[in-house]
């Protein structure tokens, strides 16, 4: 994710590569953030030590000790940026100490290509400043909505790991159009372009997404025959539940 970050904050020209600072104790991970010219730290002090906004990237269970480590060297400068998944703000507050400025944040990975769905929340002494300061990075990089901490595993259920069903439902679609006998290049271009174009029209429209369903699907037609399969499938709430199934986890990830 950090680096899917960073390279998305400079290919859209909100952050220099040089602006970056990144440390890993993977000597292969700090290799590819050199190469794209952002700056490999030896250690996270040194992070936070050429930073304003330190993003934490870690998995959740290196977040509190990697904040411990670096709490000595937060001062008033820093917006402490925290994108792990069910590390709740007290729980991070607690960690870096109480007078810290820190934001939650869910994005996900399509802020690679610009199109993050991100949401975040302000904790501790963070204010209006820091949250446009986020809101900038993560609006050039896609959309970003402020939301009460409460939702944010919502938000982990749904966009943060949304992502992974729509590409088992790109797949999917692919693989039927192999089933029905198209070459498999050109069936995962024309399933991810149905994809991208379908979520365009729900987003330019604002229309209901069943109303743009209607639209397509004529009587007695090609596209119902194929809907009554989807729904004799389970597929909505295959969907429905694994949201469920992805917020629950990030509950109880925050209780860890
Ligand atoms: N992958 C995703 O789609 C999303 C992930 N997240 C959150 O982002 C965080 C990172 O997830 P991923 O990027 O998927 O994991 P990852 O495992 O790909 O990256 C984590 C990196 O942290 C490094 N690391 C481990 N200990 C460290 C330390 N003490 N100091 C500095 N770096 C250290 C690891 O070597 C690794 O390169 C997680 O907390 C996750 O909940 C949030 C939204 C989406
Ligand atoms: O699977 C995970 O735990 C992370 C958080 C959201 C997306 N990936």
């Amino acid at each position: 994710m950090a680096e899917a970050l960073a390279r998305g904050f400079i290919a859209k020209g909100v952050l220099q590569a040089g602006d970056i600072t990144a440390n890993d104790p993977s000597a292969d991970r700090k290799k590819v953030f050199q190469s794209f010219d952002a700056n490999a730290a030896s250690s996270n002090v040194e992070v936070v030590e050429n930073s304003d906004i330190v993003f934490l990237a870690v998995k959740p269970q290196f977040v509190q000790p990697v904040l411990k480590e670096v709490r000595e060297h937060l001062t008033d400068r820093h917006t402490v940026v925290s994108i792990a998944a069910g590390k709740t703000l007290s729980s991070l507050l607690e960690a870096a100490g109480g007078d810290k400025r820190i934001v939650r944040v869910m994005p996900n990975t399509p802020c690679l290509v610009g199109e993050t769905a991100s949401a975040m929340c302000l904790g501790g002494r963070a204010n209006e400043e820091d949250a446009e300061a986020v809101r900038k990075l993560f609006s050039a990089v896609g959309r970003i909505v402020q939301v009460d901490e409460k939702l944010l595993s919502a938000v982990t259920g749904l966009s943060g790991s949304g992502p992974a069903y729509v590409f088992l439902v790109i797949e999917a679609l692919a693989d039927g159009g192999v089933r029905a006998g198209l070459p498999r290049d050109i069936a995962v271009a024309l399933a991810a372009q149905t994809v991208l174009g379908s979520a365009k029209m729900v987003l330019d429209t604002g229309k209901h997404p069943g109303l743009l369903k209607d639209m397509v699907t004529s009587p007695g037609g090609t596209t119902i025959a194929g809907y009554h399969e989807l729904e004799k499938g389970g597929v909505r709430a295959g969907l429905i539940n694994a949201v469920l199934a992805a917020t629950q986890r990030a509950d109880e990830l925050s209780k860890l």
